[in-house]
């Protein structure tokens, strides 16, 4: 998240920062990455509960490749193709920045036939993009299945884009990769009733779920002498 925290920590017109400024101070990128994180997490989770054959793919890519003797770690993620693709899928349909920040045109421009005179400023919704139905076959199902090209371009754009891209994408894919593969190597995740966890989204600026998401977990048995030794 950037300029529009900026501002406001430091009480400064936004016209003022403009795109060749640094990202900001060190205080603003736990703010911008914490947030984030755990709702890409959350929503994750409430997917992947929706989807128990998928929590079973990323619970066995994990079993083959990392085992049970240690927990998944940073070095394991470019392994773990099936959890990547989860995590792509899932800031598909929930990219906790809905509308990227605003940009502005530095000079003349046409976007999609339209003229953009320079000074204009841009917002680029991810929601729409990302479940547009002519990018995207059967565009508002959860498919961990689709990715694997990588040739998404602008269609998928979580992080924004530009130079001013999420200064945190890399950590932030990381950190959501290590605890979302952790709690599903480490635990047996089961809904709290018979129906779907509603995923239906809450106001806020990095779209939280309407409802907390609750589950129900219990140690997986071969994990229990390592979650023993982390106490
Ligand atoms: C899943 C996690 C995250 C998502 C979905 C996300 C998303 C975004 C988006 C959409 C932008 C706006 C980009 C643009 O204007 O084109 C942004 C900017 C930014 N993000 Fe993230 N972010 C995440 C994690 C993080 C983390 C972990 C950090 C830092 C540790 C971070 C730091 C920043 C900063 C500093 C900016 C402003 C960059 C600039 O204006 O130059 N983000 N993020």
């Amino acid at each position: 998240m950037g300029w529009p925290v900026l501002a406001l920590l430091a009480r400064s017109d936004p016209a003022d920062l403009r795109a060749e400024q640094p990202a900001g101070p060190p205080i603003l990128t736990p703010l911008a990455g914490t947030d984030t994180s755990a709702i890409t997490i959350e929503w994750a989770m409430a997917l992947l509960l929706n989807h128990p054959n998928a929590m079973q793919k990323v619970w066995v890519e994990i079993d083959s490749n990392v085992g049970r003797d240690c927990l998944v770690d940073d070095s394991d993620l470019p392994k773990l193709n099936y959890l990547q693709n989860v995590i792509n899928q899932t800031i598909r349909l929930f990219p906790s920045v809905l509308v990227i920040l605003p940009h502005e045109s530095t000079h003349d421009c046409t976007i999609s036939g339209f003229d953009i005179p320079k000074g204009t400023m841009l917002l680029v919704n991810a929601w729409t993009i990302h479940r547009g139905h002519k990018l995207w076959e059967d565009s508002t199902s959860f498919i961990p299945e689709r990715f694997g090209e990588g040739n998404e371009g602008y269609k998928l754009l979580p992080f924004g884009g530009g130079r001013r891209v999420c200064l945190g994408a890399v950590l932030g894919r990381r950190v959501v990769g290590l605890v979302l593969g952790s709690l599903i190597q480490s635990f047996e995740w089961g809904r709290i009733g018979p129906e779907a966890v509603d995923l239906a989204k809450g106001p806020g600026l990095t779209m939280p779920k309407a409802q907390p998401l609750e589950a129900m977990c219990k140690p997986r048995q071969a994990m229990i002498h390592i979650l023993d030794n982390l106490c």
